[in-house]
């Protein structure tokens, strides 16, 4: 089964967790927005809910798919976040950002009762690291700077024209920084003034649907 089709899957698996008058975050990339058509089929249908996007192209889909978009400004808590991942561990560990938009999903995760990660099996990882880089949002007034300190691997993800720009006006480094300690790397990156968020999201996942061989596995952070 091609990756595409799992993603669905898991998409809509997650989308039944949905439950009426929620108040829901939606995550952003090609999972993500299987899991947004999913939900708006269940909006037409009579399910009532309102919602947040984590990124200015999720926002777009879901109110194409009639669902009653909210302005995160104004939301203190979330009952539910349903958002997809580059990787994703057994300590429910996984790196964010390949999309561009983990420092709002982050933000969005944090504010939310429950997150739940969707994702095609390919996404399964023994640990965190195997493949993808690790996402670093950036001043773009420090650029130079952020890049020498961000390390060797550190590479300036490109746009269409220059530097890619965020929904926040910042730039990302996609950084390969050894992740044999997860949460060291973590706090070393929140310790440089200038980044302004990155892709490792170690607390935040309570839950995982992974779609793989046709079938869609869910399972829950127990600690
Ligand atoms: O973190 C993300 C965006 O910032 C995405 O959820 C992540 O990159 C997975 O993307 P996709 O579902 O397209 O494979």
């Amino acid at each position: 089964m091609d990756a595409d089709t799992e993603k669905a899957r898991a998409g809509a698996a997650a989308a039944q967790e949905v439950q009426d008058g929620m108040l829901v975050g939606l995550g952003t990339g090609s999972t993500a927005a299987h899991a947004i058509a999913a939900i708006g089929a269940r909006v037409a249908a009579g399910l009532r809910i309102r919602a947040v996007a984590t990124s200015r192209a999720s926002e777009a889909l879901a109110r194409r798919a009639g669902i009653a978009m909210l302005d995160f400004a104004d939301v203190p808590r979330l009952d539910l976040t349903i958002d997809g991942a580059d990787e994703i561990d057994p300590r429910f560990f996984a790196i964010k950002g390949g999309g561009g938009a983990m420092l709002r999903e982050k933000v969005v995760a944090a504010a939310s009762d429950r997150m739940v990660v969707i994702a095609d099996g390919g996404k399964r990882v023994a640990a965190i690291g195997a493949g993808a880089p690790v996402p670093v949002e950036i001043l773009p007034f420090a650029r130079a700077s952020l890049l020498a300190r961000l390390g060797e691997g550190a590479v300036l993800r490109p746009g269409r024209d220059g530097p890619y720009v965020t929904d926040n006006g910042n730039n990302i480094v996609d950084c390969r920084i050894g992740l044999q300690n997860p949460r060291e790397s973590a706090a070393w990156l929140d310790g440089i003034a200038g980044v302004l968020g990155h892709g490792l999201f170690l607390d935040e996942v309570d839950a995982a649907y992974f779609a793989q061989d046709g079938t869609v596995s869910r399972l829950e952070r127990l600690d």
